[in-house]
């Protein structure tokens, strides 16, 4: 059978440099191009590619997707920036190419997919609720995509279930010591030397608190979750947003 023609953008970066030796190594998957700022886009149609990676900037993603999309090639994107006017306009974009699909990923992990799905389902049950994302001191994005969708699944749960706005008793202070709003859930983005991606999720209801944390130690935490979007990318036309809607009870993170 015919390997899987693969391009990664951004294949300098942290992320994509560790996305384009997965590929290389994964023996379904052609690794057929691998490009960063200075490269022409016009490698990957030269290059045959099926599957485009995009592991760049919130500033050049949408610009990427409109070569990638326009010449017929899937999209698996990492990269983060997504506003709800941004996935619309992709949306757009991808209805006037019938047959191309493009998966939006806030996080690749499994273990962060899970987080997104656990909170979720605590959302209902709990007054009080905040985010705190932690991630190394180069990332140029507050809050962290993850956490951004995070907040947003949990006040969809919250609305659902008729929980009431929480109450912030705030009335003396400084800007932005409550975190950013997202949705009417506290966001907390800590940037610091050393770290890579964490979260934390906080619950308090009555004498308890919860608390959901998860921690990206290593780039290849990513891995198995960009290679499976690779994968099945080709076979879902249109946007996906979120990893989890690729997953089946057969994945198998630590396969890859
Ligand atoms: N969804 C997920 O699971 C993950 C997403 N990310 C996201 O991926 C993105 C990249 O993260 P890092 O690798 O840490 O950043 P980075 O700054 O190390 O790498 C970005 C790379 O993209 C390149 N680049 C910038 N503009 C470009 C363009 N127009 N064309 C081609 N290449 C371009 C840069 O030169 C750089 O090499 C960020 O948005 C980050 O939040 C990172 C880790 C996991
Ligand atoms: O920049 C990063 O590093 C990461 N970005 C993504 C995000 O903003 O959520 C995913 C992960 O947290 C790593």
């Amino acid at each position: 059978m015919s390997k899987l023609r693969v391009a990664v953008i951004g294949a300098k970066g942290r992320i994509g440099a560790e996305a384009a030796r997965a590929v290389e190594a994964a023996d379904d998957l052609d690794l057929v191009a691998a490009i960063d700022r200075d490269d022409r886009l016009e490698t990957l149609t030269e290059a045959d590619t099926q599957v485009a990676v995009d592991l760049t900037h919130p500033d050049a993603v949408m610009d990427n997707l409109e070569y990638v999309i326009g010449h017929g090639i899937h999209a698996v994107v990492g990269t983060t920036g997504w506003t709800p006017v941004r996935l619309a306009a992709l949306e757009e974009r991808l209805a006037a190419a019938p047959g191309i699909g493009a998966l939006v990923a806030p996080n690749f992990s499994i273990g962060a997919v899970l987080t997104m799905r656990f909170a979720q389902q605590a959302a209902r049950w709990f007054e009080s609720v905040e985010v705190i994302e932690l991630h190394h001191d180069n990332k140029p994005d507050a809050p962290s995509g993850t956490a951004g969708r995070t907040a947003q699944l949990i006040a969809a749960a919250r609305a659902e279930h008729g929980r009431a706005p929480q109450h912030d008793p705030t009335t003396h202070g400084l800007p932005g010591a409550r975190g950013a709003d997202v949705d009417g859930v506290p966001v907390h983005s800590v940037r610091l030397r050393g770290l890579l991606a964490h979260q934390e999720v906080l619950f308090g209801g009555t004498g308890e608190t919860l608390t959901i944390r998860h921690d990206s130690l290593h780039h290849s935490s990513f891995m198995p979750g960009i290679l499976l979007a690779v994968r099945t990318v080709p076979g879902v036309p249109g946007l996906t947003y979120g990893l989890e809607h690729f997953l089946s009870e057969d994945f198998r993170p630590d396969e890859d």
